[in-house]
């Protein structure tokens, strides 16, 4: 998958074969797009036929990184395209199939006019926040899992930990006692970790500072940190900035979600009742403030035994799926309950930089690809709105 794109100019072809191409475009039209749910024609997505030395050839574009499914789309537009194209005049022709992804930009990102609200990240096209109504539901562990699984599937991917009361990212990323470059006297230079651009109020601490940081320093030492940090250099935009937020719903949340645009947020539970009552808290705030929910993400949702491989919901189910429902959002996806993943965090090797092709990482993944996708159907909607400083 690249972003380069072929440039079939249909003008010197037949009529018929042109009629042909129109017809298969339709076709495709149709296809579903699994992370979106939606079909290509109701998205913003591009579709080129083109013909040429008895090869027609197909190119998608999508407005979210997708690199591991660029084979399952070319079995599905074969299946599509075959059947269409027998009998007709491109009957014999070979069929070449090319995923693309082009990731746009939150709008209000790429604004430099202060009244149009909040400033912009310089360099930062989507900037996405992990949160939790409550502490301990793995709200760390999904953001670096998300920004890794991102990456994989070939974006530019940032990752902030703005978790002010327990910043855990050096530990699960590996990097801890590592301090980032000052350039200028003024910016940091984040850390690049396992392909991550990333930086942390862990990598600035000191024993002393945690306590320190408690109460309205810790809301602006993390706005420091946000817009002092260098996340991009030259023409290397971030296409996502995945923001570990500090747990809960208070005024340093709060802030956060109005100091800068965010293109969503992602709010991580457990199945149990009183993080279920906490989400439900975190989808408020950001409904507040206008940030649009891109779903959530249901933790430790089973457990499966490492002894005898048998499934349980040790703290109930369908919570995820319930609040998704009644909020008017998505359930992203599900992860278990799994000694892997709590070792992987633990040891500075998350599931899906461990383990790539693993089952967990599978489904970060796909959890990555669907919040990807709703960020580029709300790009593409009117409705996106313009966070209120007031
Ligand atoms: N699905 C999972 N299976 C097993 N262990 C998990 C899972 N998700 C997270 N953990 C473990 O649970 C602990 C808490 O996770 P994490 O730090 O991500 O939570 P958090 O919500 O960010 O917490 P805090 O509010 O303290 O920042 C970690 O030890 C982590 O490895």
């Amino acid at each position: 998958m690249t972003d380069h794109q072929h440039d079939h100019d249909h003008q010197d072809l037949p009529e018929e074969v042109q009629t042909e191409l129109e017809r298969l475009a339709e076709c495709l039209g149709q296809l579903h797009d699994p992370a979106s749910g939606l079909p290509l024609d109701e998205l913003d997505a591009e579709i080129e036929v083109g013909f040429e030395d008895d090869t027609v050839f197909v190119g998608v574009t999508l407005g979210y990184p997708c690199a591991s499914q660029e084979e399952s789309w070319n079995t599905r537009v074969h299946e599509a395209c075959l059947p269409t194209l027998r009998g007709g005049p491109l009957g014999d022709a070979q069929l070449q199939f090319e995923l693309f992804s082009d990731i746009p930009a939150t709008p209000a990102a790429l604004s430099t006019s202060p009244e149009q609200g909040p400033a912009p990240l310089q360099g930062v096209k989507n900037i996405v926040a992990v949160a939790s109504g409550k502490g301990g539901v793995g709200k760390s562990t999904t953001a670096v899992n998300l920004a890794l699984a991102l990456a994989a599937e070939g974006a530019s991917v940032g990752l902030l930990d703005a978790d002010i009361y327990g910043p855990s990212l050096p530990t699960m990323l590996g990097t801890e006692g590592v301090r980032p470059q000052v350039k200028e006297q003024k910016f940091f230079v984040p850390v690049e970790a396992q392909g991550l651009k990333t930086m942390s109020l862990g990598y600035l601490m000191t024993e002393e500072t945690p306590a320190v940081w408690r109460g309205p320093m810790a809301s602006g030492a993390l706005n420091q940190i946000l817009t002092q940090t260098l996340w991009c250099e030259g023409a290397d935009e971030l296409d996502y900035l995945v923001v570990d937020m500090p747990p809960g719903t208070g005024d340093i949340q709060l802030t956060l979600a109005q100091k800068t645009t965010l293109a969503g947020a992602v709010i991580v539970t457990t199945p149990q009742d009183l993080a279920l009552k906490d989400a439900i808290k975190g989808v408020e705030m950001f409904r507040k403030v206008s940030v649009p929910v891109l779903g959530i993400v249901e933790n430790m949702s089973l457990h499966t035994c490492s002894n005898c491989g048998h499934s349980e919901p040790i703290f109930g189910s369908g919570g995820g799926a319930r609040i998704a429902a009644d909020y008017d959002t998505r359930l992203l996806g599900q992860l278990p309950l799994a000694m892997a993943i709590r070792e992987g965090t633990d040891c500075g090797r998350p599931s899906v930089a461990a383990d790539p092709d693993g089952e967990v990482a599978g489904f970060y993944r796909e959890i990555a690809r669907r919040a990807a996708a709703q960020i580029w159907l709300n790009v593409g909607d009117e409705e996106v709105p313009v966070i209120e400083t007031s």
